[in-house]
């Protein structure tokens, strides 16, 4: 017979509590392989297919209720993510995520309630200028997610950086990351700014964000 307190214990994850580590150090984390080669190869494919058959929209500047197509800023096409009607690959997307916020939930009381994903495309020539995800007076955005879906040949002459902009006693530092697939980033979305580079050849994503409300 086990002591029921032995199922209460939360066990530590060395990966989860390196994000929040990272997070309450540099408000930012990067992580190499959150989603292995196989996880990424589906998702890429379902984000291929979703854009052959077209349902990509003209990314909108502003939240589903306020879009104002503003091709200066941004250049991105986007496609946001029904989770009650998912495919396989999409499945195994957020079993991942979901993992991850009720471990966030449960050991740092960020309170995140809801969530909202949307897949990227970023056609040749495209970039999206500095921002903060909170412009579109969305202050429930908590922390901001990518998760990139390029192919395994993605080289750093493809451009597409993500900078992140942090500020280290007063100095504003850069902090350059490349869209690696399988990588994920995660950052505090109310504080700070950051932006994609121009791109040279169509770069794949996911982005989303942890509510709390
Ligand atoms: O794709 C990225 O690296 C960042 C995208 C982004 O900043 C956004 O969609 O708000
Ligand atoms: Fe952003």
């Amino acid at each position: 017979m086990t002591a029921l307190f032995e199922d209460l214990v939360i066990a530590e994850h060395p990966l989860y509590e390196k994000i929040i580590g990272d997070l309450l150090s540099q408000q930012y984390s990067i992580i190499d392989n959150f989603f292995d080669v196989n996880e990424v190869s589906q998702l890429r494919d379902s984000i291929l297919l979703k854009h052959e058959e077209d349902a990509f929209k003209k990314a909108a500047i502003g939240n589903r209720v306020n879009e104002t197509v503003e091709k200066a800023i941004r250049g991105d096409v986007i496609l946001w993510i029904d989770e009650t009607f998912i495919n396989t690959a999409e499945t195994l997307f957020f079993n991942k995520i979901n993992a991850l916020i009720s471990y966030l939930n449960r050991t740092c009381f960020l309170g995140i309630l809801t969530k909202e994903f949307h897949y990227a495309i970023y056609p040749k020539g495209t970039y999206y200028k500095r921002h903060l995800d909170t412009f579109q007076n969305d202050d429930r955005r908590k922390l901001s997610f990518v998760c990139y879906l390029n192919d395994e040949n993605w080289t750093t002459e493809n451009g597409g950086e993500l900078v992140i902009y942090t500020n280290e006693n007063g100095v504003e530092v850069e902090k350059t990351i490349y869209p690696f697939p399988g990588r994920v980033v995660i950052f505090e979305s109310q504080i700070l700014e950051h932006e994609v580079k121009p791109v040279n050849t169509k770069r794949l994503s996911i982005t989303g964000w942890l509510k709390t409300r």
